[in-house]
């Protein structure tokens, strides 16, 4: 048995909740203040049939430039002896409006075109790209004066013209936060427990852009007004409807006569626009520092699974054997196989993959590797960094890099060929028949999100069971996996558990759906000393009770020893040497193999348990 997890990587004893957003924006003086303001002002907007005295275009004759409080006009009257109160309240609808059609406009748009443009890859962006520079070349505030025969003055339809004006902003802004996000080792890590991208977009992406985006949204808001305000000055649009513009501009025709008609108008629309753009500030302030992100290191990793929970049976296990043994391999250079009694699993032929060179030519880092493995066993892929092993393992998940092409070779994994297939038909496989543990536990977790929501999002996905039973199914699987407090780890945030629960909170999502093929790249490799023990027995432990197939990358022969039935030693992207454990650790064949057993002599972690197979009798399953 595992031993159990019960350290945090910080402060123990802190309380495993964090505090919401809104509850740290209230407690910024700014913040409340200008949020106070603008609710007080968009109140006595909503409340203005009721409040105003008089209609905001009724003229009284009498009252044309009256001062402040006479018969029972609060703030006086205008040129033509309107109600400045009313119109005041009037306007403040008009400019919420604008606020409103602007930036609800931009923020649908530019933030739809900057998650579809940065998330998808280049032709997509190039569409996106494309468009948004297209509208950048439209003259601004110009075209809105341009157009005014086409909106008929109605200021709603030029604000609506005037958030598309923005969205290119807002979709700079969504497009360059999504690609940067969209390579965190979490959103790989969602791809490979087969979440669908819409799902990957709405939570993971969407939840890390929302703090630019809703900043941006209260400076776009007030840039509206602003906008809708200086085209009324300028006598654009309809002078029936009260607005600020209007009314400054009729102020500032009067300055010398009444000098408060012009400083009501001013100061109300001042106080709305410094409100929204300190409460932008104030909201950045909160948002920015708010949510920890882990830095990616390690390019090319690639993350695992909180997926799916799974009956004991899976519905495709009739497949399992369709396509026949190999002849067995001990000992055989290039081709790792599988016994002559156990049907593969997992089939790789001839696998090359290559990267464009800068001048367009293409490299192999991968070349004609042969693999087999059976329903249950483990089978090591052992080499120095650089080998192939990742890459490998990362084209039987359907996860390479774009740039990489699988220039031949097939994988059958369950008898189905999956090179070629679209990511729509991997993604079923994903999490549910393949899983994945990979070496970073920490980054492919997303920081923003609650350990047991990710576990239970991959698993509801993956086996559309209810959010209860999910909970429950993965509460009993952390406490298997050696968590000594399933509950608080379940409610904890990424940043709130130690490397080593966060990869038994990963090997807990992976094999939750019970999965036949499990592959688990460098597993312990960010682990201290003896949480990598534990770990492995873990890993062990699991594949035995599950009979699982383990694919195992590592460059440690210790680790190998610990779990494998076999070994397959990769070198410069070849396969150089397969075999039963024992036989290539007590005769290995080939001069690179004898170099890296003698290697681990140095290795600062040695396990010293027999290995897994030689225990069990030393041979293969
Ligand atoms: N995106 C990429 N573009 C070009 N070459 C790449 C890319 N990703 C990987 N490679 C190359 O592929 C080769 C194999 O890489 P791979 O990650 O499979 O090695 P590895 O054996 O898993 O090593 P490590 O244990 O360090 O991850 C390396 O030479 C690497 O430089």
């Amino acid at each position: 048995m595992p031993g159990t997890e019960t350290t945090a990587a910080r402060d123990t004893s802190a309380p495993v909740t964090r505090v919401p957003t809104w509850r740290r924006l209230l407690r910024d003086p700014q913040a409340v203040v200008t949020l106070a303001i603008l609710v007080l002002i968009v109140v006595l907007g909503i409340l203005a049939p009721l409040l105003a005295q008089h209609s905001p275009n009724h003229a009284e004759l009498s009252m044309i430039n009256a001062p402040v409080g006479e018969s029972g006009y609060l703030l006086g009257g205008d040129e033509t002896g309107r109600d400045i109160f009313s119109r005041l309240l009037y306007s403040i609808n008009t400019a919420a409006v604008s606020a409103l059609i602007g930036a609800g406009v931009a923020l649908v748009v530019g933030v739809l075109a900057g998650l579809l443009g940065g998330y998808f890859g280049t032709y997509t962006r190039a569409v996106t790209e494309w468009l948004f520079s297209l509208i950048m070349t439209f003259p601004g505030v110009l075209l809105l004066i341009i157009l005014m025969p086409l909106t008929g003055g109605d200021y709603r339809w030029t604000m609506l013209i005037f958030g598309v004006l923005l969205s290119p902003a807002m979709y700079r802004i969504v497009r360059n936060l999504v690609l940067g996000v969209r390579n965190e080792l979490y959103v790989d890590a969602a791809r490979v427990s087969g979440l669908s991208d819409v799902r990957i977009l709405g939570r993971h992406v969407l939840s890390a852009v929302r703090g630019p985006v809703i900043i941006a949204a209260a400076f776009m808001a007030g840039a509206s007004i602003g906008v809708q305000s200086g085209l009324a000055f300028l006598g654009v649009g309809s002078k029936q409807e009260a607005s600020f513009g209007v009314m400054i501009k009729s102020g500032f025709d009067n300055l010398y006569i009444e000098p408060t008609q012009f400083l009501w108008p001013t100061l109300v629309l001042g106080v709305i626009t410094a409100s929204l753009v300190l409460l932008g500030n104030a909201l950045r302030d909160t948002l920015e520092g708010s949510t920890p992100r882990p830095v990616r290191t390690g390019a090319g990793l690639r993350a695992v699974t909180p997926p799916a929970p799974a009956p004991a049976t899976t519905t495709d296990a009739t497949t399992t054997g369709a396509v026949t043994a190999d002849a067995v391999g001990t000992g055989t250079a290039g081709t790792a196989t599988a016994t002559d009694e156990s049907p593969a699993l997992l089939r790789i032929r001839d696998l090359a993959i290559a990267y464009p060179t800068p001048g367009g030519a293409l490299t192999e880092v991968v070349t004609n590797v042969n693999l087999t493995l059976s329903a249950g066993e483990a089978l090591g892929l052992v080499g120095e960094s650089g080998s192939g092993k990742s890459q490998t393992a990362f084209a039987t998940l359907g996860v390479l890099p774009p740039e990489a092409v699988v220039t031949r070779g097939s994988i059958r994994l369950d008898g189905r060929e999956l090179i070629g297939l679209r990511d729509a038909a991997l993604r079923p496989l994903r999490g549910r028949v393949i899983a994945y543990i990979p070496q970073e536990p920490m980054s492919n977790l997303d920081p923003s999100y609650k350990v047991g929501a990710q576990l239970v999002e991959g698993v509801r996905t993956a086996l559309k069971v209810s959010a209860k039973d999910a909970k429950a199914q993965m509460l009993g699987l952390l406490e298997r996996c050696g968590i000594a407090d399933p509950a608080r780890t379940f409610d904890s945030y990424p940043h709130q558990i130690s490397g080593g629960m966060a990869q038994r909170v990963l090997i807990a999502g992976a094999v939750a759906s019970r999965p036949k093929l499990l592959i688990a790249d460098e597993p312990t490799t960010a682990l201290d000393v003896t949480v990598q023990a534990e770990i492995l027995d873990l890993l062990r432990d699991l594949q035995a009770e599950l009979d699982m197939a383990v694919l195992l990358v590592t460059h440690n022969f210790g680790v190998v020893a610990d779990i494998c039935d076999r070994i397959a030693v990769m070198r410069a992207g070849e396969i150089v040497e397969t075999g039963d454990l024992t036989t290539v650790f007590r005769e290995p064949r080939h001069a690179y193999t004898r170099m890296l057993l003698d290697a681990i002599l140095d290795e600062d972690v040695v396990r010293t348990d027999l290995p897994a197979s030689a225990a069990r009798g030393g041979g293969t399953r």
